[in-house]
């Protein structure tokens, strides 16, 4: 699935207007029947009295065309068209020129005509501004959009809530708060960052049959990950194996205190394929670990040199580093170690992303192709302050260029940048694993499917997706406020099933 900017959305419309070809108002059309007819699957269709605010773009031509199409579920429709002076794009006032044969009542909001008052049986449908927007909202279009807002009637957005720019930071600018936004045959980034979840609510994507020769040669700015996507990558476990055969895996993660972090981790990393794990773990908690997990091999660490403790890193196919270790100068000396002995990919979270932004000398003794899994927090500690999710985005993209590693930006679209350019959303998982510890068992995964095999690159798109799935069967099973850490671990099991039997 692709992610694109509006202007490539622009000229995927020119283009499929010109091959397929389509006149416009009859892709208008299509657009408009998309959304009344996924209103009327939802059952939106004959609860509400419509009002209709639209401008005189195209999206507003969508608005006037969804409204003659409601008019024949006999409910009762008000347009609202926001006057400008203009005429109006062509599309727009041909679908003027329809409503005007039906019994649909239009109103002009004039420049000083007061705002209408919003009944509370109204559902709104803004149509005011989508893909053409090229300023931010200000003046009177500001003062609509923010009347709008306050009243507490639903809102469905057409294919962007007005005000929203698709590919860049709308922040600090109004914008129409909707509770679902049906957008047109793709995501834009601006329906995927969290800076605006308030704005878009819920992005509902509708196909509207936009020529798929199109993206033959169309690059596209972001892509989505998908059960699919994520199901090609997937490697079947050969019979006559043994656990050497799925790789040997190295765990620097807790510290005195946190060590269940590291237990976390290391489940996750064992239950993802890895065939050995071992897993340096502080002298202080010699007994604790092995009871929590038997399955994993420990080399204990005290005060000495990392050197005298582990000399040979070699046995490793992966090592992952820092989920619960402290940023105390003894993990500092840890991963310079291991950084400068293991010459392979690895995975490295949490503190050891801290140590790093500590002393950023150390970005360039990373192993190419090693994940980086920070939180936008830890990311900005890495790379310096961003002041949107934009911004954000483009930093991580242009870290994992510039340093050849894999930035796996964690948040509720969890954004996967590889050293070659490309980008994926992803969009398995949900709020269920907003808690403590997932994080901890998205590096394990990691690293175990590193150990397993995996090319780096699948090992970031396959684990992310992955994490999520298994986020999501827990929380079907216990709802989204009580699933844990641990229950997304004992769901791995049965993700990879899920996935290995979808279709
Ligand atoms: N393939 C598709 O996705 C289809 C999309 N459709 C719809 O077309 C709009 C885009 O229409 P367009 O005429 O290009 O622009 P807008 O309607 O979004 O904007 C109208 C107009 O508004 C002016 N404007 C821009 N910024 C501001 C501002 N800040 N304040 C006030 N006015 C502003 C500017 O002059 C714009 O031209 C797309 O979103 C879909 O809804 C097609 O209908 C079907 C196929
Ligand atoms: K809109």
């Amino acid at each position: 699935m692709v992610v694109l900017s509006a202007e490539q959305v622009r000229a995927w419309d020119r283009f499929t207007i010109e091959k397929q070809p389509i006149a416009s108002i009859d892709l208008m059309e299509k657009a408009a029947m998309a959304c009344v007819q996924w209103m009327e699957t939802n059952r939106i269709v004959n609860q509400q009295q419509f009002y209709i605010f639209c401008g005189k773009g195209n999206n507003g031509g969508d608005g006037l065309a969804i409204a003659r199409l409601l008019q024949k579920f006999n409910r009762p429709v008000d347009v609202f068209i926001f006057e400008t002076g203009q005429l109006g794009s062509p599309d727009f006032q041909q679908n003027l020129h329809r409503l005007h044969t039906l019994p649909v009542t239009i109103h002009f909001i004039q420049e000083n005509s007061p705002l209408p008052d919003i009944p509370e049986s109204v559902l709104v449908i803004d149509a005011l501004l989508g893909t053409g927007l090229n300023r931010p909202v200000e003046g009177r279009m500001a003062a609509l959009i923010s009347h709008i807002n306050q009243y507490p009637n639903a809102v469905i957005s057409i294919d962007l809530p007005s005000g929203l720019f698709a590919d860049q930071s709308t922040l600090p600018h109004p914008c129409i708060h909707a509770s679902i936004t049906l957008s047109f045959q793709c995501f834009k980034p601006a329906l995927l960052v969290s800076e605006n979840a308030l704005f878009f609510g819920i992005p509902v994507i509708l196909d509207i049959g936009l020529d798929q020769r199109f993206l033959n040669s169309c690059t596209p700015l972001y892509e989505m990950t998908d059960g699919p996507l994520a199901k090609a990558i997937l490697q079947p476990r050969l019979a006559f194996s043994h656990k050497g055969k799925f790789g040997h895996a190295l765990l620097l993660a807790g510290s005195p205190g946190k060590m269940g972090a590291a237990v976390l981790a290391a489940k996750a990393c064992l239950r993802s394929g890895a065939g050995l794990l071992t897993t340096l773990v502080p002298e202080l908690e010699r007994m604790l670990f092995p009871t929590a997990i038997p399955e994993s091999m420990s080399i204990l660490y005290d005060n000495r040199k990392p050197e005298e403790i582990l000399s040979d890193t070699s046995i490793y196919k992966t090592i992952g580093i820092g989920p619960g270790l402290g940023q105390q100068p003894q993990s500092r000396d840890w991963l310079h170690h291991l950084l400068t002995h293991f010459r392979k990919p690895m995975v490295l979270d949490a503190d050891a992303l801290n140590l790093l932004a500590s002393d950023v000398r150390l970005l360039e003794g990373i192993p190419p192709f090693s994940i980086l899994t920070p939180h936008p927090k830890e990311f900005d500690r890495l790379n310096g302050t961003c002041s949107n999710d934009f911004e954000r985005l483009e930093a991580a993209l242009r870290m994992a260029i510039q340093h050849q590693v894999i930035v796996v930006l964690k948040g509720h679209r969890t954004f996967i940048a590889m050293p070659g350019g490309r980008a994926w959303f992803n969009t398995s998982g949900n709020a269920s694993m907003a808690k403590g510890g997932s994080g901890d068992v998205l590096t394990g995964m990691l690293t175990g499917l590193l150990a397993r095999g995996y090319a780096p690159e699948q090992a970031a798109l396959l684990g992310v997706y992955l994490h999520g799935l298994a986020g999501e069967i827990a929380s079907r099973k216990l709802g989204k406020e009580s699933v844990l850490a641990s229950d997304i671990i004992d769901s791995i099991g049965p993700a990879f099933l899920e996935l290995e039997s979808s279709n």
